[in-house]
């Protein structure tokens, strides 16, 4: 369980990481766009070189310098001060730009993100890799998403996601990403990529020794004889097969035994497997035809600006009480509020110009940064009947999750008399209201744990429920997650409403279930 980090000495714009996990981010070609202006030029002159060289030529003129062009410019240009001047440029262009480039634990944390969608959405790595997102149980293959342009992994991708896991010793994770390697580099043998770090080799090294280590002695041994095909003069790889072979001569019931690997469990989740299977049906239980009391209404109260534009009201869940006000905000405003977020991103933990969000991020907005805001406000009080002026409530924090950002089971009430949330002075956070601010191609719906519901990202709509019972006492069953985004950028505003100032507008009571 965790709570947002929240400090009520700074009453101003503030910006705080959440405890949601690092996300894929998106990544700009900008750099990519530098380097090549830079050797634009000299590129169109080695490419004009290479025209028509492959198709048959009738005009003798052109016959003539192509034959030229082949045999003398080529040569010439590539011998050429603007040749070394254009690699210069593009090592100094890579050197200027190298600090903001992504780190190694960047590639680590995207390797991980992707792992986390593998698992909490059941992905075949073989269909990640050839840019499918198919959920496998069984025999069951089902598409989650079905992207407009295939984007599919190379052996050396493949590689990088599988060596991250296996160098945490995490093999339940490395094998199946270094399998899809070792497959892809075979058919691909012999085509060696500058860009590549990874060969069929270092994929057949990691793969053998990962299944030596699970237990999976023949694996070991036929992945270590096919690594010496390729490098027979490999003494160590030699010498692990000698080891095999004599392992599996002593007990040669190795050969057969599948060894079942176990998933790692860090964090380890109680509730893991019931938050999981949430994010997979993607908030389609269908509750509100079994249960009458689950209705939608039009929202008008007594408030005149709900009369005359009244907002739909889907009651969702009763136990934990959660309603979903549909198109709370309108697009603009969504944008307007996004846009007011979104310069905070550089502060909060972005390391570099070329890269949306590395981490999910926060930003709080004080009201009176944009008139949209206390419009927001207003209408937030004139659909809960709840005061959401500061003390009584907190500044609207947004959140933006990148790919595969995700925020794990917690409640949003503090669960601890120590909690900072009571550094206002104003009490416990009595309800959530949420306003979905984008849309999530997949993944990324709201999870209630204990409730055994989740909702799926409805865009410009509002989730709102109340942390806590009369009593005052925290209601356990709001324990709730933000799914994994599986494709998508998603944005949610939060107001948390406090006890205090709500006395007469949601009056207590002393049975502990109101
Ligand atoms: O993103 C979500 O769906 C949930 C977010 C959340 O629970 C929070 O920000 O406290
Ligand atoms: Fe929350």
């Amino acid at each position: 369980m965790s709570l947002k980090g929240f400090s009520i000495s700074f009453l101003t714009t503030l910006n705080v990481h959440t405890p949601c996990q690092p996300s894929l981010g998106r990544v700009v070609v900008s750099v990519g766009e530098i380097i090549l202006l830079l050797s634009f030029r000299f590129y169109d002159k080695v490419l004009s070189l290479h025209e028509d060289s492959a198709t048959p030529v009738s005009n003798p003129l052109l016959a003539f310098t192509l034959i030229k062009r082949l045999q003398s410019d080529w040569k010439n240009v590539v011998h050429s001060l603007e040749a070394s001047e254009n690699i210069r440029a593009l090592k100094d262009g890579y050197e200027k730009v190298e600090q903001d480039l992504p780190a190694f634990e960047d590639l680590e944390g995207a390797a991980r993100a992707l792992m986390r969608l593998q698992d909490v959405y059941m992905l075949s790595v073989k269909g990640l890799a050839r840019g499918v997102f198919q959920r496998v149980t069984g025999c069951a293959v089902t598409d989650l998403y079905s992207p407009r342009r295939l984007f599919s992994l190379t052996g050396d991708d493949c590689f990088q996601v599988g060596k991250v896991a296996y160098d945490m010793g995490d093999y339940y994770h490395a094998i199946p990403w270094l399998e899809e390697a070792v497959s892809l580099f075979r058919g691909s043998y012999g085509e060696w990529k500058t860009e590549d770090e990874a060969s069929l080799e270092d994929a057949l090294d990691h793969l053998a020794f990962a299944y030596f280590q699970v237990g999976n002695i023949s694996c070991a041994l036929s992945l270590s004889r096919e690594f010496l095909l390729y490098s027979p003069d490999n003494k160590r790889m030699a010498r692990n097969v000698l080891k095999y072979e004599k392992l599996l001569a002593e007990s040669p019931n190795q050969a057969v035994a599948e060894a079942v690997i176990q998933r790692p469990n860090v964090p380890h989740l109680q509730t893991r497997d019931t938050y999981e299977e949430l994010c997979q049906t993607l908030g389609s239980q269908p509750t509100h035809y079994q249960i009458p009391s689950l209705y939608c209404s039009y929202e008008t109260s007594s408030s005149p600006y709900l009369l005359l534009q009244p907002v739909r009201k889907e009651v969702i869940h009763l136990e934990p009480y959660v309603v979903l006000y549909h198109d709370f905000v309108s697009d603009t405003e969504a944008q307007k509020i996004r846009g007011l977020a979104e310069p905070w991103v550089i502060i909060s933990g972005i390391r570099s110009l070329m890269l949306q969000p590395v981490v999910c991020f926060s930003a709080w907005l004080k009201d009176t940064v944009d008139p949209v805001l206390v419009t927001l406000d207003h209408r937030i009080a004139s659909l809960t009947g709840l005061d959401v002026q500061p003390p009584y409530a907190e500044y609207l924090q947004v959140v933006n999750y990148g790919i595969g950002g995700h925020y794990e089971p917690h409640f949003d009430h503090a669960t601890s008399p120590t909690s900072p949330l009571y550094r206002m002075n104003s009490g416990n956070r009595v309800a959530t209201f949420m306003i979905y601010l984008s849309s999530v191609e997949a993944g990324g719906a709201t999870a209630f744990i204990y409730g055994n519901f989740s909702v799926p990202v409805v865009k410009n709509a509002a989730l709102f429920w109340w942390n806590l019972h009369r009593s005052g006492k925290g209601d356990g069953d709001t324990l709730h997650a933000g799914c994994p985004v599986l494709v998508g950028d998603k944005w949610v505003a939060n107001k948390w409403i406090h006890e205090y100032g709500q006395e007469f507008r949601r009056p207590c009571s002393s049975s502990p279930e109101d």
